[in-house]
């Protein structure tokens, strides 16, 4: 099985690191393209993976071909593919806006295409995939997919209209939690932390609280309340977090972030 990138940005290296980690897919099998001289030798470089500028030699030669590029250049990078792509092959998308009616007339009815948004933590393992087959994927194409997603962290098939809502809750999402552990980094080196310390206390009380959640099976409440002493310190940085609106203010980010995503389409 071969397997293309078209685009050999953030996320496809994120996406072929976590393949060939795990052994999915060999290097020797895996092909990208990319416009930009530079991201094709990082590629190159740091993955071991043959690269080129030619789009449709990556086509040509995949079995399953990701379409990598930013979603303003989907048209194009489609247009320019047309001769390129065969029938048995498997299309994967990781872009936000672009439906699969809007994919079945830039590529034709015809075509197995799987709609994913992936997200970054897929570097380490630990991505988390939502995947929207359209009526031509046969069984093994999906099995084949879902064995290339989850080879970087966990995969769901979830109904189209809930993309958006996936963007906003995991495709977008570490960047805030990056910016959440900046900024206690900040706050604990404020508080005369050595800041390589302060980072690696920040990530792992963000891993090890993440990890909780998924292991217990707890509500993020009671959880937060095993952690709030009567008159302690933690009831006190919850206060504070309430009065500037913490809560309310990822919940309004990741509306605006949804709501991109969906506009995104319209583009
Ligand atoms: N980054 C993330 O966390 C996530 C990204 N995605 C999606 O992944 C896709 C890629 O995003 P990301 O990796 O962040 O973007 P990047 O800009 O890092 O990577 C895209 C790469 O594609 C190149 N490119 C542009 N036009 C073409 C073309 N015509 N042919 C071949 N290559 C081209 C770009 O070059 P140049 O820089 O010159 O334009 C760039 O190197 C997007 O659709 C994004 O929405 C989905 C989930 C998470
Ligand atoms: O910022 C973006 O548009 C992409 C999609 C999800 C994460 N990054």
């Amino acid at each position: 099985m071969k397997l293309g990138f078209i685009g050999c940005g953030n996320m496809a290296k994120a996406m072929i690191g976590g393949i060939i980690k795990s052994g999915a897919c060999p290097r020797e099998d895996i092909i990208a393209s990319d416009a930009f001289a530079p991201a094709r030798s990082a590629a190159a470089e740091t993955l071991g993976i043959v690269v080129t500028e030619d789009n449709c030699e990556v086509a040509a030669q995949a079995d399953v071909l990701v379409l990598a590029v930013k979603p303003q250049f989907y048209e194009e990078v489609i247009a320019g593919l047309r001769g390129s792509l065969r029938q048995d092959q498997l299309i994967i998308t990781i872009a936000p806006g672009k439906t699969l009616s809007w994919l079945a007339e830039q590529l034709g009815e015809e075509t197995a295409v799987i709609r994913t948004m992936p997200n970054t933590p897929a570097m380490v393992g630990e991505g988390i995939t939502a995947a929207c087959p359209n009526a031509r994927v046969s069984e093994e194409q999906l099995a084949l997919g879902l064995k290339l997603l989850e080879s970087f962290g966990k995969a769901e098939v979830v109904p189209e209209r809930l993309i958006d809502a996936v963007v906003a809750v995991s495709g977008s999402s570490p960047a805030y939690i990056f910016m959440l552990i900046e900024a206690m980094g900040d706050a604990a080196v404020a508080e005369g932390m050595p800041r390589a310390q302060a980072y690696t206390f920040a990530a792992q009380a963000v891993m090890g609280s993440a990890k909780m959640v998924l292991e217990t099976g707890k509500h993020p409440g009671e959880l937060k309340d095993m952690v709030c002493s009567p008159a302690g310190t933690t009831i006190e940085a919850v206060q504070a977090l309430e009065e500037s609106g913490f809560r309310s203010s990822v919940m309004s980010a990741m509306r605006i972030c949804a709501e991109k995503s969906r506009s995104m389409g319209k583009a």
